[in-house]
């Protein structure tokens, strides 16, 4: 099973790449797709999803062309939308059925798929209850089941965590992880620790370029020995803010504790402590930072 993307690139104005030369291949396991707002995530994803066409270069699936061949993908494919709308009048049973009906899924087959789904996203309990009153964490929930309806090879989820709270953060990601498998799982975020615990490998896109692509553990290793911890005084922050990196600030006492991602130690008085996977995030996109469309 493997999802090659060779060059692919989106333009949506003449002087406006959305996307500019992504190559990645994929295997099994999720992908955590990190990027700003407006860095092209939900552009790729709908590309893969071929709800959008790219302007140039071709995506692979088991070495089938899909934008020569979009059923190929299609039938393999669940997709979970940033904007995913639900019927709030409809209970999850009748809106899985709902969607499956669109979806091409036989009827019989259907309501066995919907039975376990409801258990897989644990919303069995509160299957006969509106959509309308589920909150956001179980909307997003009852998306993914939608999403899985087809049992399908490649799962793609865009920016799904936004609006959870910290709990429900916590489950819809460790859901994600416990589907993987043997799919394909792609995750959008703009949230460094939703794709920390639960990504086989890190995709880091930045104004339409990918920029860094790798397992957790060698992300970690590119800001080895470069992060350090320094406790100075709060009148100092802000011009220190103009010198240095700063990933994070910690009132400390009276003073406050800077965390900086830099080659040289900042200071006598720093010192070097284990990088954490937001400064090796803010270390990428700062060390690329003259990349433009
Ligand atoms: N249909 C469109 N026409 C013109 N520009 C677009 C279109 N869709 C997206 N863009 C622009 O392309 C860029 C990438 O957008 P995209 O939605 O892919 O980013 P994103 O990483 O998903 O960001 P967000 O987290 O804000 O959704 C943005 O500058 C966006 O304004």
């Amino acid at each position: 099973m493997k999802l090659e993307l060779n060059c692919v690139s989106k333009q949506y104005s003449q002087d406006f790449w959305a996307l500019k030369d992504f190559s990645l291949q994929l295997k099994p396991g999720v992908l955590g797709l990190l990027g700003e707002n407006g860095a092209g995530k939900s552009t790729l994803m709908r590309i893969i999803s071929t709800i959008t066409s790219a302007t140039t270069g071709t995506i692979l699936w088991n070495g089938v062309d899909i934008f020569q061949n979009p059923d190929a993908i299609r039938e393999n494919l669940g997709y979970l939308p940033q904007d995913f709308g639900v019927y709030p009048h409809l209970n999850a049973v009748e809106f899985l059925e709902y969607m499956a009906a669109i979806k091409g899924v036989h009827r019989k087959e259907a309501k066995t798929r919907i039975e376990e789904l409801l258990h897989v996203v644990n919303l069995y309990d509160v299957r006969k209850r509106a959509i309308g009153g589920y909150s956001g964490g179980m909307r997003q929930r009852i998306g993914i089941a939608q999403a899985l309806l087809n049992d399908p090879k490649i799962l793609i989820v865009d920016e799904p965590t936004v609006g959870l709270d910290p709990v429900e953060r916590v489950r819809f990601r460790n859901l994600l992880s416990d589907l993987s498998g043997d799919r394909i799982v792609i995750f959008s975020t703009h949230i460094v620790s939703d794709v920390e615990a639960t990504a086989e490998s890190i995709a880091i896109l930045s104004k339409g370029h990918l920029l860094h692509h790798s397992s957790p553990d060698e992300l970690l290793e590119t800001v080895q020995g470069k992060v350090w911890e320094w406790n100075v005084s709060s009148s100092e922050v802000q011009e220190l803010r103009k010198k240095w990196m700063i990933s994070s600030t910690v009132r400390s006492g009276g003073g406050v504790l800077l965390r900086i991602v830099s080659d040289e130690s900042p200071s006598n008085d720093a010192q070097l402590v284990s990088p954490g996977m937001e400064d090796a995030y803010l270390h990428c996109i700062s060390s690329h930072g003259k990349v433009r469309q």
